[in-house]
């Protein structure tokens, strides 16, 4: 079995969004595809009426096949410090066509402000591994894992775009959707994230002799990360990238690095063994901080921001916009190519 979605992007490529069905007639719900966490969890009829913001949720009482997950619930938080908890059913999920009988699907009773203003986003579809699940006392299986054994290759594949739909892949890699052969690094997935580790980095026009700074070797880990948005890399790569940009600066008030929104930004080369990922420039520009109006707004963040205080960086949908990702579940390892 295989299967595709659309990703959407909402307003600045804050988040990804994807249809899924749940139940029995199928409802189907807009998730953001999340590979940093492994609760699948929606906005629903137990979703208090104050904690609503608009989402279409999930009607349980309408799903013939959904079956309460006794004594059981869940509570995440998340990098940002948002967080959710409710109840546990169990009910049919199909992504793209796959189908997965006896998902635990996790009602919330209770959600923070950001996913209440989140009009577009109905909850959260968990794409880690499953020893970060959060359900107690009985830890449940992903969507990915309960649907491996359905699939024609053990893999799913993500092909962000930069303001456009892109899309997800379960089980087939789409070669027509990057160039060049894949590139495998290896995963550490002890912690139960999609953990690697890059080895350094380098930033075009740095030397000024047009072929880019030397690499310099900033080794770190990192996580591939489809829920946090932008690049969250060690703040020496931050420092040495924005001081090549013209009026960038660190803005405490801001929350990290700003850039003139005109600003021409050199591009960043990610290095992950002997592969060279390059993020363009110009998806090192972020959202405006001074109007909505992005024709007119003089300071724009940065698309990438520091991972001071964390233990380990994180490449989110900025990484994914510039190149596809493989998430193979089968070895345990992720493929990069260019698009
Ligand atoms: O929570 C994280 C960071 C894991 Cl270290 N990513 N996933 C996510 N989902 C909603 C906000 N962020």
């Amino acid at each position: 079995d295989q299967g595709e979605v659309s990703a959407t992007p909402q307003l600045f490529d804050v988040e990804y969004l994807a249809p899924v069905q749940i139940g029995t007639p199928p409802q189907t719900l807009n998730l953001n595809f999340d590979t940093g966490s492994s609760d699948l969890w929606v906005f629903s009829s137990e979703t208090p009426q104050q904690s609503r913001g608009g989402q279409k949720i999930f009607e349980i009482e309408k799903s013939s096949s959904a079956q309460r997950l006794a004594n059981n619930t869940w509570a995440i938080s998340y990098g940002d410090g948002s967080r959710s908890s409710g109840n546990v059913y169990l009910d049919v999920v199909s992504v793209g066509g796959v189908n997965v009988f006896n998902q635990a699907v996790e009602s919330a009773t209770s959600v923070s402000s950001s996913f209440i203003s989140d009009a577009a986003s109905s909850g959260l579809l968990g794409l880690a591994f499953d020893k970060l699940n959060t359900v107690k006392p009985s830890k449940q299986k992903t969507f990915i894992t309960n649907a491996l054994e359905s699939l024609e290759l053990g893999v799913f594949t993500a092909n962000l775009k930069k303001s456009e739909p892109g899309n997800y892949n379960f089980g087939f890699i789409d070669e027509t959707e990057f160039t060049g052969p894949l590139n495998y690094v290896d995963v550490d997935s002890s912690d139960g994230f999609w953990a690697f580790q890059a080895t350094g980095y380098s930033v075009e026009g740095a030397s000024g002799n047009g072929t880019g700074s030397p690499v310099v070797p900033i080794a770190h880990n990192a996580i591939a990360d489809t829920g946090t948005t932008l690049l969250l890399l060690p703040a020496g790569i931050n420092q040495a990238y924005y001081r090549q940009v013209k009026g960038a600066k660190e803005d405490p008030q801001a929350g990290g690095w700003t850039v003139p929104c005109k600003a021409d930004l050199p591009d960043l080369t990610l290095h992950i063994g002997s592969y060279k990922a390059v993020i363009p420039g110009e998806l090192i520009l972020f959202a405006p901080i001074d109007t909505d109006d992005i024709k007119t707004a003089k300071t724009c963040f940065g698309g990438m921001q520091s991972s001071a205080g964390m233990p380990f960086a994180i490449y989110g949908d900025v990484f994914f916009k510039a190149q596809f990702t493989v998430f193979d579940v089968e070895n345990g390892k992720l493929a990069f190519a260019p698009k």
